[in-house]
């Protein structure tokens, strides 16, 4: 247990005895009790005892928590990776050896996932790979256990025991969310409320799951051509209710409600229940699987990420990383998906190290066949292992990057560096694998296209890259760009807090990422340390866009999403608000976070913690050490009134970000000005960068396009090859390598250059950037109009850049309305100008150059392996690319 996390138990423990809130809760709780005919009910006196008198440190002595119950992951930084699960009761666990475990885990592998209970725990000491194992295990056997309980009574989570896993590291937060959930939920709000009724969905859900596991089949082999549509689904990704592409992998193991891994909970919480549809302001849906909620909110020994991502749930995600509420009745992760537990069962060594990044391997020798070839089993096999204990180095789909190290599994899948034997160029491998037969996978499915639809167009050096993706067989292949640094909540467990030159230029270039976000309207919604990416020059990047959403219309209900500890008390009240501030108060946090390495309100457990984030009035509490600027700065983001909070465009003027030191190495890579090697070294035509405007309809029809593989030459793989996913995003067309240099705005995406406006992009459908001109008032675009045009068709609205002052939300959250102090005013020049003065820094320049070099010959190279493999590939002819290959 990290010490921070034992001292703030013990502070809890005094503080939360103290709380009136407290007091009532063990009011109420006792009349619940009394009130009770449920055998459980001695688990919520436990989980109300918790809660009140023990804090944090309670977990331990917690029993039996239902993954269901729990609210929160407690995961500390600093003992992540020591805690172990205890064992698990019922499972039949005592006396499997390591050998047992591993060699079941991999019977399991081959012959399909069957995994329900009967599970080996991990052992202590075991090496992260086996812990990685384990704690998939783990997942597995919790889920199972929750199944097994959960559907006998009408309250869900007090029906449930709790498994002794909980105790593993973070039972607090389960016990307090689980026992007084009934409870709880009167006095929190209807989100919350909303969650006690959604975990007997997802009880249910995880139930169903089970029983369909053993019989589900690759969705390739049940849906010939998976589409993945490109409007609609894309766009709103998380808010289907059943889907969440939040899902922990850990539902993949037939539990929706465990999580394990991430530090701190994620509350994948979905929010009002309701679904929401993209775009209609509310965000409810997401999946929503109020389960999840209780779920993830215990910490979580980190599944084999190494950096303990937030693996959490589905969106319940990250958390520390790991804590987020997701919604999610999709099970992204399932069980047969195999990535990283493959390869720990194989005893890769360096799994889960994510510090030590191993080199690239050399190519494995392969035949020149297609990759897709049967006689090629690296290719098929995604667990193909090279030697033991060496990184397999396995074929991507149909191209040729390989599948290195694993980096961090998340709640789809597992993600790995690629690495491109050829060009020598790295990059990060997310691998999902999907099942066709599960309906929860196909909303998986769906939400991981909104995911990608929603990265497909974003173009930022401080956004992580999406290069492209591709289905293969059932496995979904999603390239980003590779950030090796790790996230900053991993760096925090590994070295401490940060001193405030680096808060500052990591928060100036967040805010930049945040601004650029909100100005098309997106918002992020799981703004925390272990989804910011960190490079080894310094820069930061925003990463996991499975939460955000692109909002339409009137600011409606806040979806109950997001990670406990960085949420905004108006999203746990559920009440309406300006969506995009929610940014700022997670980055409030943030700033918190990176400034004591553990996020505000830690003290608490999931459950407190949500409480005193939504009922409390305070201010967490601000370090001394930190300068007044700083100390301002989170005080600004922390405004409990969402209209408040200064917009991340405005807050880039703030003296704590605008006077911050660039400590960020430039990039004066050569590639800036080198051309993209798929113009130059032939291929088939790849239809990125075709300069047409492409109408709606046929965008439409152009989203999804798949094509299948020659079954000969790939059996059972169909391979997706949306234009917008294998392409588009990083088209070098829409890269400023290819097009004179744009002025600051382009960068700062209101003049950005589609990739569709460029005359080489083809990928869009959709101009994701050009739309991005000015502040687009959210009522400005209606959901049809996104969902069927993407950004970049929409209507270029007014200049309606904020002028000096401070901005702040109106209370319809259509626009911006400039108030403030006085003082804040004379900082804030213009945001035009601070802005152009953002992307006006020749290193961003350097670097965004330098990206698009890199995500165009990921394209590239996509679609000339798929070209290869099926001609018929209906991919528009590249006007360059034909004029490269003539020359
Ligand atoms: N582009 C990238 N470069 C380097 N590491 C990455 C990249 N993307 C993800 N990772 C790492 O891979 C791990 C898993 O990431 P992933 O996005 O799949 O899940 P997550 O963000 O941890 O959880 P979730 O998606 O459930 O919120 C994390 O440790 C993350 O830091």
């Amino acid at each position: 247990m990290p010490i921070w996390w034992k001292s703030s138990s013990k502070e809890a423990k005094k503080k939360t005895t103290k709380e009136s809130f407290i007091d009532a809760l063990q009011r109420r709780f006792k009349s619940s009790e009394s009130k009770s005919t449920s055998p459980s009910g001695g688990s919520r006196r436990r989980g109300h005892d918790i809660v009140s008198e023990k804090g944090f440190n309670s977990q331990a002595h917690s029993r039996s928590p239902s993954p269901s119950k729990n609210v929160a992951r407690c995961q500390s930084f600093n003992e992540m990776p020591q805690a172990q699960p205890l064992p698990l009761p019922n499972l039949h666990l005592a006396g499997i050896g390591q050998t047992d475990l591993d060699s079941r885990a991999n019977s399991q592998l081959e012959k399909g996932y069957k995994l329900q209970s009967h599970l080996p725990l991990p052992r202590p000491g075991r090496n992260p790979q086996r812990q990685e194992r384990a704690g998939i295990d783990v997942e597995s056997a919790i889920a199972s256990v929750s199944s097994d309980c959960s559907t006998e009574t009408d309250d869900p989570i007090d029906s449930q025991q709790l498994s002794p896993l909980a105790s593993d590291c973070e039972l607090g937060p389960r016990t307090a969310a689980g026992s007084p959930s009934s409870t709880m939920s009167k006095d929190l709000s209807p989100a919350a409320r909303q969650i006690s009724r959604e975990s007997s969905t997802v009880v249910n859900l995880s139930n169903n799951n089970r029983a369909s596991s053993p019989k589900r089949r690759p969705l390739a082999s049940h849906v010939p051509n998976l589409q993945v549509p490109r409007h609609g689904a894309f766009m709103s990704a998380p808010d289907s209710s059943m889907s969440s592409p939040s899902r922990s992998p850990l539902r993949a193991f037939g539990g929706e409600q465990l999580m394990i891994g991430k530090p701190y909970t994620d509350f994948p919480i979905l929010g009002s229940g309701h679904c929401s549809s993209p775009g209609s302001g509310q965000n409810s849906g997401h999946n929503s699987m109020g389960g999840d909620t209780y779920g993830q909110l215990f910490w979580q020994p980190s599944r084999g990420s190494p950096e303990y991502s937030p693996i959490p749930s589905p969106r319940m995600t990250s958390p520390g990383p790991g804590s987020r509420i997701h919604s999610g009745a999709v099970t992204p992760l399932h069980p047969r998906a195999g990535g990283g537990a493959q390869e720990s069962l194989a005893g890769r060594p360096d799994e889960g190290k994510q510090q030590s990044h191993r080199l690239p391997l050399p190519p494995v020798s392969i035949s020149n066949s297609s990759p897709f070839s049967h006689s090629n089993s690296a290719t098929t096999s995604p667990s193909f292992q090279r030697s033991p204990g060496r990184v397999e180095n396995i074929l991507s789909p149909g191209s040729r990057w390989k599948k290195g190290k694993l980096l961090g599994s998340g709640t789809f899948g597992h993600v790995y560096v690629g690495f491109n034997s050829e060009s020598g160029e790295m990059c990060a491998m997310k691998e999902v694998t999907l099942f066709a037969d599960d309906s929860k996978s196909k909303e998986s499915a769906k939400q991981l296209a909104q995911e990608i639809a929603m990265l497909s167009r974003l173009r930022h050096p401080n956004i992580v890259q999406y290069y492209g993706s591709e289905m293969v067989s059932d496995r979904l292949y999603i390239y980003l760009e590779y950030v090796s640094g790790g996230s900053i909540y991993k760096l925090l467990k590994e070295y401490g807090e940060l001193g405030e030159t680096a808060i500052r230029s990591y928060t100036r270039q967040i805010l930049s990422g945040l601004a650029y976000l909100h100005d098309k309207n997106t918002v992020h919604r799981d703004i925390k340390g272990a989804n910011i990416l960190v490079d080894p020059n310094g820069r930061v990047k925003l990463a996991d866009f499975g939460m955000a959403k692109h909002l339409t219309g009137q600011a409606g209900p806040l979806s109950f999403k997001g990670s406990p500890y960085w949420m905004a008390p108006e999203v746990i009240k559920n009440t309406s608000g300006c969506n995009l501030a929610v940014d700022i108060w997670s980055l409030g946090c943030t700033v918190l976070e990176m400034a004591t390495s553990k996020p505000p309100w830690s003290q608490y457990e999931g459950v407190a913690a949500i409480f005193k984030i939504g009922n409390g009035k305070e201010l967490p509490e601000i370090p001394k050490h930190l300068s007044d600027d700083g100390k301002d700065f989170i005080r600004q983001c922390l405004q409990r009134n969402p209209f408040q909070r200064p917009s991340a465009a405005n807050l880039l003027q703030h003296p704590f970000v605008s006077n911050a030191a660039t400590v960020e190495k430039p990039i004066t890579s050569s590639a800036s000005t080198e051309a993209p090697s798929a113009i130059t070294n032939g291929g088939i035509s790849l239809g990125f960068g075709q300069a047409r405007n492409i109408p709606g309809a046929e965008l439409e029809r152009l989203a999804i396009h798949s094509s299948r593989v020659s079954k000969s030459n790939f059996p059972s793989s169909d391979v997706l090859i949306s234009r917008d996913n294998i392409s588009c995003p990083v088209s070098p067309i829409g890269s400023p390598l290819l097009q004179p240099r744009r002025s600051p705005q382009h960068l700062s995406g209101r003049m950005s250059p589609s990739p569709i406006s460029s005359p080489r992009t083809t990928s869009g459908s959709s101009t994701p950037l050009t739309g991005g001109a000015g502040t687009v008032p959210f009522h400005y675009i209606n959901q049809s109009a996104y969902l069927q045009e993407g950004f970049g068709n929409l209507p270029k609205p007014t200049n309606s850049l904020p002028s000096n002052g401070p901005q702040y939300w109106d209370l319809d959250g259509s626009r911006r309305v400039q108030t403030g102090s006085q003082a804040f005013q004379e900082l804030a020049s213009s945001e035009h100008d601070s802005l152009a003065r953002q992307v006006q820094r020749p290193d961003y320049r350097e670097y965004y150059d330098g990206q698009s070099v890199l995500a165009d010959r990921v394209s590239q190279q996509l679609l000339r392996d798929h070209g290869k493999l099926n001609p018929s590939v209906d991919l528009y002819p590249s006007p360059l690319a034909s004029r490269t290959n003539g020359a």
